[in-house]
């Protein structure tokens, strides 16, 4: 097996980390850069060179002997975009800008991105396919969309080699890494948290959107199954081509039918309240991952929500203040 020296922005972050210790499995050498500024210290893997460090200032040290940039340093709070979009715009677009140019000066050829289903906002259809219109309904998604736009056109221009995958609802944990947001906003973890006492129930964002139960509907994807993506998309990047893979199990679950896997789970009862509807959230988002799969050769192994609801509980109790 050939190994390589990889880049990794993020990887004191929940999926950054994983995809590291995944590369270090695999035999690679990686690098992780993080500023800290969401991510944690103790999340880089072992074995991994950690430098504590902004994306903007990448180039001051990057050199070739790195086969290629896995690029998940962002801020990638919805909520937060809207509330205060500048430093979205600053960090996501603007460092990403940046570390283009360290790559391009450094010739670095293969740059794997973190996109995200939100480029594409409410969706006219599901599930929802690669072609389909981006209409991002917060800057969040706005930022991730430029990036995609800015890295096209580092493709055509200057050869680079792109795989940009857009992320539908990441959950559950592999080994020691798992979901540690400040504030927690995610359903699954918060579901948790109910369930382990430390929150009396849980917000149910409205409950007359067009969906079966009046719950919004997402596509949750276990982190092993998405981080096994990324490896894929390694070898499956070509010089000059910007490919873009949605990233889902194709299966859509509402925000009921989750609280009700967690209570199987758990053997929690996960009360809960129904709250207003949360701005920017679309009904139904669920992905077409045909692309993904006949592209990157990709099979998910992890695709039950009750599997991915286990291993987040699993890190949950495991990481739980006592
Ligand atoms: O306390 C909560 C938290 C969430 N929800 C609902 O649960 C669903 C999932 O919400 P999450 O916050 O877990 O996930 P999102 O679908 O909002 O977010 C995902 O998609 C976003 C883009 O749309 C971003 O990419 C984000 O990082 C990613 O997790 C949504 O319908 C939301 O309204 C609740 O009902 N109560």
């Amino acid at each position: 097996m050939s190994t390589h020296s990889y880049l990794v922005t993020g990887g004191a972050g929940y999926i950054g980390s994983v995809v590291a210790a995944r590369l270090l499995a695999a035999g690679h050498a990686v690098t992780v850069l993080d500023d800290l500024s969401t991510g944690h210290r103790a999340a880089v893997p072992d074995g991994a060179r950690f430098i504590e460090g902004r994306v903007q200032d990448a180039g001051e040290w990057l050199d070739s002997s790195y086969e290629a940039v896995l690029h998940f340093a962002a801020h990638s709070q919805v909520g937060q975009s809207v509330a205060d979009p500048e430093p979205y715009w600053r960090n996501n677009v603007g460092g990403t800008a940046d570390l283009l140019a360290a790559m391009r000066d450094a010739g670095i050829r293969t740059l794997v991105f973190s996109s995200t289903a939100a480029t594409y906002g409410e969706p006219a259809t599901v599930p929802i396919t690669e072609d389909a219109p981006t209409a991002p309904t917060n800057p969040y998604g706005a930022t991730k969309l430029a990036v995609d736009h800015m890295i096209s056109g580092e493709c055509a221009a200057h050869g680079l080699a792109a795989v940009s995958l857009r992320y539908f609802n990441v959950a559950g944990a592999h080994g020691p890494h798992g979901e540690r947001h400040d504030p927690e906003t995610h359903l699954i973890p918060l579901v948790l948290q109910v369930a382990l006492g430390e929150r009396a129930a849980v917000s149910v964002y409205g409950d007359d959107y067009p969906t079966p139960d009046g719950t919004c509907v997402r596509d949750y994807i276990h982190v092993a199954d998405l981080a096994e993506a990324h490896l894929l998309a390694l070898t499956a990047a070509r010089d000059g081509e910007h490919l873009i893979c949605n990233l889902g199990n194709g299966n859509g679950f509402s925000v009921h039918e989750v609280i009700e896997t967690a209570r199987k789970v758990t053997g929690h009862p996960i009360p809960h309240i129904t709250a207003p509807r949360r701005p920017g959230d679309p009904a139904t988002l669920v992905a077409s991952a045909a692309r993904a799969r006949e592209t990157l050769g990709w099979h998910p192994t992890r695709p039950d929500l009750a599997d991915i609801v286990a291993d987040a509980w699993e890190f949950a109790r495991r990481t739980a203040t006592p």
